[in-house]
C-alpha cells in the first residue's frame, strides 16, 4: 500500500510556489489574502491559523479578519464589500462554518466572483461544472493534484464519492469528470452503498463520520481518498476511513492526519498566486 502523503506533496508544491509568488513580486506585485472567521470553533482556528502561516512562509500578503461570533450580517456583509474593493486583496474567503444566525448563502453571494478563491460563489461552480474554471474548491483542487504527484490516472475509472457537499462531494465530482471519470455520488439515501463502493477504483469519502469506510466498502487495489476529519472514541483526531482496517485492501490511501488537509491549504495558496499573476499581467 502507498501512502498519499499529503505533507510531502504540499512541501514540493511550496518549493514551486514560493518561486511563483517571487517572480510576481518583481512585477511589483504581492500576492494577498484575507481570511474572515466569524466565532470561536476551535477547529476553524487551527485552519485559518495554518493558512496564514503559510501564506507568510510563502512571502505572501495575509489578514486575518476576526468577528465575535455575534457579529451581524450587515457588518458582515460590510467588510465583504471593503475586501471586493481593496486592490491589495487578490482573494479571500470567509471560513466556514458560520454561527447559525448568519445566512451562508448570502454571505458567499455577496464575494465578488472575481475574487472567490473558495471556488463557492454560483458563477465560479457554473464555470467549473461547463469545464472552464476559474477558481476551484481548494479541497477538491488538492485531491486532484495529490492524484496528478502519485501518476494516478483517472481516465476511464469508476470514481465512487461518499457525500454530496458543495465543498467537497460536488467539486470533486466536477473535476474528476473533466478527467473523464466515471463519476458516481453517493449520499445518505443511497441503496446497497457497500456493493456501489466496492465497484470504485477510486473512493473519495467526505462524510463526517469517524471511520465509517471499513475494508467491506473497497475493492481490492481501490484508492482511497478520505477527506474526514474526526474525533475517535479517545478523542484523537481521525478520518471517515478506518485507516487500519482498510490499508491492506486498499493500493493507496490518504491518512488524516497528513493527507488532504495539507493539500487543501496548498490549493487555496495556489489560487491566490494564480489570481496575483492574473493581476500582474494586467
Ligand atoms: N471557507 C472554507 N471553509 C472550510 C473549508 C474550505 O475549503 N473553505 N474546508 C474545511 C476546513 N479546511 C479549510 O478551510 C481545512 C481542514 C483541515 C486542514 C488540515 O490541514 N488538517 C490537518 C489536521 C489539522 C488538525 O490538527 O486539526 C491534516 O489533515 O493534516 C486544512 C484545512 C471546512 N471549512
Amino acid at each position: 500500500m502507498i501512502l498519499l502523503d499529503g505533507k510531502k506533496v504540499a512541501s514540493a508544491q511550496d518549493e514551486k510556489m514560493a518561486q511563483r509568488v517571487a517572480a510576481v513580486k518583481e512585477k511589483g506585485v504581492t500576492p494577498g489574502i484575507a481570511v474572515i472567521l466569524v466565532g470561536d470553533n476551535s477547529a476553524s482556528a487551527v485552519y485559518v491559523r495554518n493558512k496564514q502561516r503559510r501564506a507568510e512562509k510563502l512571502g505572501m500578503n495575509s489578514q486575518l479578519i476576526h468577528f465575535e461570533a455575534g457579529v451581524t450580517e450587515k457588518e458582515l456583509l460590510d467588510k465583504i464589500a471593503e475586501l471586493n474593493n481593496d486592490p491589495q486583496v487578490d482573494g479571500f474567503l470567509v471560513q466556514l462554518p458560520l454561527p447559525d444566525t448568519i445566512d451562508e448563502d448570502r454571505v458567499i453571494n455577496a464575494i465578488d466572483s472575481s475574487k472567490d478563491v473558495d471556488g463557492f460563489a454560483p458563477d465560479n461552480v457554473g464555470h467549473l461544472w461547463i469545464g472552464e474554471p476559474h477558481t476551484k474548491p481548494a479541497t477538491a483542487a488538492g485531491i486532484l493534484t495529490m492524484l496528478d504527484y502519485y501518476d494516478v490516472d483517472l481516465d476511464g475509472k469508476n470514481v465512487v464519492i461518499i457525500g454530496r457537499s458543495n465543498i467537497v462531494g460536488k467539486p470533486v465530482a466536477a473535476m474528476m469528470l473533466a478527467k473523464n471519470a466515471t463519476v458516481t455520488i453517493a449520499h445518505s439515501h443511497t441503496k446497497n452503498l457497500k456493493e456501489l463502493t466496492k465497484t470504485a477504483d477510486v473512493l473519495v469519502v467526505a462524510i463526517g463520520k469517524a471511520k465509517f469506510v471499513t475494508k467491506d466498502y473497497i475493492k481490492d487495489g481501490a484508492v482511497v481518498i478520505d477527506v474526514g476529519m474526526d474525533r475517535d472514541e479517545n478523542g484523537k483526531l481521525c478520518g471517515d476511513v478506518d485507516f487500519d482496517d482498510v490499508k491492506d485492501t486498499a493500493s493507496m490511501i490518504t491518512p488524516v492526519p497528513g493527507g488532504v488537509g495539507p493539500m487543501t491549504i496548498t490549493a487555496l495558496m495556489e489560487q491566490v498566486i494564480e489570481l496575483a499573476e492574473d493581476r500582474a499581467n494586467g
